[in-house]
């Protein structure tokens, strides 16, 4: 007999005896299985935690939707346990519909097992017809749950559900919750299963090569690595001729071709084959060759028009260097919070990932302080582009302000963090009006 699950540990460990044989794993699955709760009840993780690792399959928790996205994005799960409900107090599942739908957008394939409440079988039927693979209700035998979890990930391996990128290193999934990112989402969702040429613009930085990946990823040749090729580069152009028939190619800037060149890139490029472009300026293809790779525009936003999603960005590049660097679970201080709720980054996304890696390893045991969040501003720093110079100057204030509130106003040891002298911070002090 199996145990119902119970939500303390201590009940939780009466489950182990109660595994099926072979430690839970059913017959012909062969290899562990990589498995993601998203379940904001520290309780329920701990028993399955106990109850999958018994079964020889590895688990990842995260407490929330966002959490979750973040682990997504950055590899690639067998299964997906989700909880629908997350707000106190909240029992209509809309938050978890909502997160199945997201999930499901990004990788129709994606293996996701609903948990919803003993009295939950409506929401259960609403998820399996949103596309979840399977439900259980709390409370739930850990015997019957893996069972099930197995048979779920088995049936992943049916060629078109697996629209994840193959070959790439990692899934392509775009984090935010912005107007300006879900609308991007919604044309993924809507060109990436075609073979629409799309030409995804924006500043550099800001995710081109992400939304890229996210429109082979919606595709039918999914299943197949998409081939990246700089055009610029004469010698890459022989890999146009040589590769399989319907394949995916990504083309980096085209638009920097003059006219004959791009005259000539169009003979070379194959009818059955599909092309996603990136480009800095769509109106210098040439209209010939933008019939070709260019039916659609998809635009990065940048992030100063998603400002809403840098803290979430934030948390998430800072979780991953972390990770990379072997360094305790990262945190911000508030000052730190309080310049990326405000901070303009001209590197846009990049520039962002790069600031939280370098301020996570020069800082103390994952803790990210607002000064070590960018370089100190050179002091005549000459920036190219009126924007650019005004985003500088207000990063600038920002990080200023942040130091002091870090240090409680003890202007030396502010001006110490961001690496100037006491004099040029209080002349920085005096033209922010500080
Ligand atoms: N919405 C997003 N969610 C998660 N990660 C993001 C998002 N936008 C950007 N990134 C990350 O920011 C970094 C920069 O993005 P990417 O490499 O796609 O930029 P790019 O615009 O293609 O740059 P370039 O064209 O100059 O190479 C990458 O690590 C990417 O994963």
């Amino acid at each position: 007999m199996n145990t119902p699950f119970s939500p303390t540990p201590a009940e939780s460990d009466r489950s182990c005896p109660d595994a099926p044989p072979g430690n839970g794993r059913s017959g012909d699955a062969s290899s562990p299985l990589s498995i993601l709760l998203i379940d904001d009840n520290p309780r329920i993780a701990e028993s399955l935690a106990i109850a999958i690792d018994l079964a020889g399959h590895r688990l990842d928790v995260a407490q929330g939707p966002e959490d979750g996205f973040s682990l997504l994005a950055a590899r690639r799960y067998d299964a997906i346990l989700l909880d629908l409900n997350y707000a106190a107090g909240r029992t209509d599942g809309a938050e978890g519909l909502a997160m199945l739908d997201r999930l499901l957008a990004d990788d129709p394939g994606a293996c996701i097992i609903v948990i919803t409440a003993h009295s939950g079988i409506r929401l259960a039927v609403t998820a399996m017809q949103a596309g979840a693979r399977d439900f259980v209700m709390k409370p739930w035998r850990n015997a019957e749950l893996i069972a099930k979890i197995e048979l779920a990930a088995r049936r992943r391996a049916a060629p078109r559900d697996h629209a994840v990128t193959e070959g790439t290193a990692e899934p392509a999934r775009l984090l935010g919750d912005s107007p300006a990112i879900a609308r991007v989402r919604d044309l993924i969702r809507r060109v990436g299963p075609t073979m629409a040429g799309v030409v995804v613009t924006g500043p550099s930085g800001a995710g081109r090569g992400l939304i890229a990946a996210a429109l082979h990823a919606a595709s039918h040749a999914a299943g197949r690595p998409m081939q990246r090729i700089d055009v610029r580069d004469p010698l890459a152009w022989t890999r146009l001729d040589g590769a399989e028939r319907g394949t995916s190619w990504l083309l980096r800037h085209p638009d920097k071709l003059d006219d004959v060149t791009q005259a000539r890139l169009l003979d070379r490029l194959r009818p059955e084959d599909r092309y996603i472009t990136i480009a800095d300026d769509p109106r210098a293809i040439t209209p010939a060759l933008a019939r070709r790779i260019a039916a659609v525009e998809i635009a990065a936003p940048s992030l100063a028009e998603r400002q809403d999603d840098v803290p979430l960005l934030a948390r998430h590049f800072a979780r991953i260097a972390a990770e990379r660097h072997g360094l305790p679970a990262p945190r911000f201080t508030p000052a730190a919070e309080a310049l990326l709720a405000t901070a303009h980054w001209p590197d846009e996304a990049r520039g962002l990932a790069a600031a939280i890696e370098r301020a996570l390893l020069l800082g103390e045991q994952g803790v990210i302080e607002a000064a070590l969040l960018a370089p100190p501003v050179a002091p005549n720093a000459a920036p190219a582009l009126s924007r650019a110079s005004f985003d500088l100057d207000e990063s600038e204030r920002v990080m200023i302000e942040a130091a002091l509130v870090e240090h409680h106003h003890n202007v030396t040891q502010a001006a110490q963090a961001l690496g100037l002298s006491r004099g040029a911070l209080y002349r920085r002090m005096a033209r922010h009006g500080l």
